[in-house]
């Protein structure tokens, strides 16, 4: 081996540790959530002590040495700061980064963080390699690793079995949603279909809409309607949440956004 190739060896090996060992970062930030760090932290009112956020966590003695070692985890993430203030031990307080995790700030992202983490959602990464090397001999289509993962089920129909996953989801709490330029209506479909007690409305140019509400009207769903419209002239119905997939990247972002931002504003 040539002196190049050694250095080279030498520097890939961490960078193999940093992939294998990436999974860390997510479960550390799941356990954060579960464990309502951030809430305990923000109402503690001040920097809080290591010692003291063991006892407001309820952890034993015993385990207090292994939250030091998630905090220092979290700290490096940015979700607090740590520093000794004028005493010995660790203090710890929230950075910008936890508002995310507190539960009472309405933009939190803890739902995505556990669903993400979850095990439906891990489990197909982990069966990647399996999938690619399975055939279809046995006449079961599994066309992603989420099917094969999950006997041939996708998405919707994991939610709709698991409810506490489906609770999960990011339309937690959601009673309403209007999928904006939502064309045929597959995806507010799906989360119909998966949601029974939001009420869906698909939203989308008069002549898409048409044909999409035809096309349905055969396996119509009470929870699903279909509203004709030019979202930048025409009211946006009122829901809980506006969903834009696969919408803002093809239109004129500085008009979107005005009348968007516009429309949003109306319904907070
Ligand atoms: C790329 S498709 C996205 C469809 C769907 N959201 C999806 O994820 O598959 C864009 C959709 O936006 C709709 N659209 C374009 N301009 C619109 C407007 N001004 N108001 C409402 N819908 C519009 C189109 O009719 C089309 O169905």
């Amino acid at each position: 081996m040539d002196a190049t190739s050694a250095v080279e060896l030498l520097e890939a090996q961490p960078r193999v540790w940093d992939h294998s060992l990436s999974y860390i970062k997510a479960m550390t930030l799941q356990c954060a959530v579960e464990m309502e760090i951030a809430d305990v932290i923000q109402s503690h009112g001040e920097p809080i002590a290591l010692s003291e956020l063991a006892a407001a966590l309820e952890i034993s003695a015993a385990k207090a040495p292994f939250l030091s070692r998630l905090m220092r985890m979290l700290v490096h993430m940015g979700y607090f700061t740590q520093g000794r203030g004028g005493g010995t031990e660790e203090l710890y307080w929230v950075a910008p980064l936890s508002q995310l995790l507190l539960k009472n700030n309405p933009f939190n992202a803890r739902s995505l963080v556990i669903c993400l983490n979850h095990p439906n959602v891990v489990d197909p990464w982990r069966h990647m390699s399996a999938w690619f090397r399975s055939s279809n001999d046995d006449n079961i289509i599994h066309d992603t690793a989420f099917a094969f993962a999950h006997g041939g089920k996708k998405l919707y129909e994991v939610c709709s079995a698991d409810a506490g996953f489906g609770q999960l989801e990011a339309f937690e709490g959601l009673s309403s949603l209007v999928d904006v330029g939502g064309s045929t209506g597959t995806t507010a479909k799906v989360i119909a279909e998966a949601f029974p007690s939001i009420h869906c409305t698909v939203f989308d140019l008069p002549n898409v809409v048409a044909a999409a509400a035809a096309a349905a009207s055969a396996e119509s769903l009470p929870n699903l309607d279909y509203v004709g419209g030019d979202m930048f002239t025409d009211d946006i119905p009122p829901a809980d949440a506006l969903l834009f997939k696969v919408l803002i990247n093809n239109l004129c972002c500085h008009f979107l956004t005005e009348r968007v931002v516009y429309n949003v504003s109306l319904f907070s």
